[in-house]
């Protein structure tokens, strides 16, 4: 946002510089444009290649998609409403989650703590603000619920989708959901299924897994503006905001941060062939930021 357009008073106030405003703003959330200088060069060919994709991740969206049926998502929400997991801070979040190989992904065999600092650091590299950093650095901390009694992978990693209506067939192997008992199910297998036109995707249930717990997580445990809860929340909805599916089901809101969630995908996505990462020169830079963004000490 032009710096004309913050009320005179409130620049007053802060005495400010430039300089402040800018600081301000970039905390608020509010200085950033979607543009990515950072995938520019990149050749996108070789990622999310699901048809040669090996059995492992085959096997996997098999799975997931058999299982994640509504009965499934309303049981798993009780169950992350009834207890709490753990409590630590975020670092010690990322450093634990560092033990975890994701059976989903046909791009990385990168650690996880690589993979987070790696989105970061492509973030910080192309001048973006604070905030988009840190949702970089924390996106996949969901995936923590592996160690939290998950039932498997399938309920953790990987694309998500709507459950309660109809499966779009812009998931990747969409035939997979023949055996998903809701494909059945006379409701839950229609256009709209359990909604009504534009509800908005606050009143739609996403499959359950790493995004949708981390969001939960972070909503009143962070000072993250809206985008950056909204890029943790929806970044693997590929059918939605790469292939453009559940519109239907879409209002003016989720229109605006559906560009938010486009500009964060690249770095997410590309960032995985960067150059490999100083985990130790960068920790004390990202510690900072987590200092800034989260509370020390949060509830999992
Ligand atoms: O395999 C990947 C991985 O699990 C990511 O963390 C997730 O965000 C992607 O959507 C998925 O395709
Ligand atoms: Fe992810
Ligand atoms: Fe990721």
């Amino acid at each position: 946002m032009p710096i004309a357009t913050i009320a005179p008073s409130v620049a007053q106030d802060l005495d400010a510089t430039s300089d402040a405003i800018d600081e301000v703003n970039q905390l608020r959330g509010r200085l950033w444009d979607e543009d990515s200088e950072f995938d520019k060069d990149k050749d996108k060919e070789g990622f999310r290649d699901y048809e040669s994709a090996c059995d492992r991740v085959k096997n996997f969206y098999k799975e997931q998609h058999e299982k994640q049926t509504v009965a499934f998502n309303i049981k798993a929400r009780m169950d992350f409403k009834s207890r709490r997991r753990a409590r630590m801070g975020v670092w010690e979040a990322i450093e634990l989650l560092n033990t975890l190989v994701d059976e989903s992904d046909p791009d990385t065999s990168l650690s996880q703590i690589e993979h987070l600092l790696q989105t970061a650091e492509a973030i910080r590299r192309d001048g973006k603000p604070e905030w988009m950093q840190a949702a970089g650095l924390v996106h996949d901390l969901g995936k923590l619920l592996l160690l939290f009694g998950s039932e498997g992978q399938w309920d953790v990693v990987g694309d998500t989708f709507v459950v309660g209506c109809k499966f779009s067939d812009k998931i990747i192997y969409p035939e997979t959901f023949k055996s998903n008992p809701d494909s059945n199910d006379e409701l839950y297998s229609t256009e709209y299924g359990i909604y009504k036109p534009h509800c908005g995707l606050d009143n739609v249930m996403l499959s359950w897994g790493h995004d949708e717990y981390l969001y939960n997580v972070f909503k009143d445990q962070s000072y993250l503006p809206d985008e950056a809860l909204a890029m943790i929340r929806y970044h693997s909805f590929y059918p939605w905001h790469r292939e453009g599916a559940y519109r239907h089901l879409c209002n003016e809101k989720d229109e605006k941060i559906l560009a938010a969630v486009q500009a964060f995908n690249p770095y997410d996505l590309y960032s995985k062939s960067d150059d490999r990462i100083d985990v130790e020169k960068l920790a004390p830079y990202y510690q900072g930021l987590i200092a800034k963004f989260f509370p020390p000490i949060l509830d999992w």
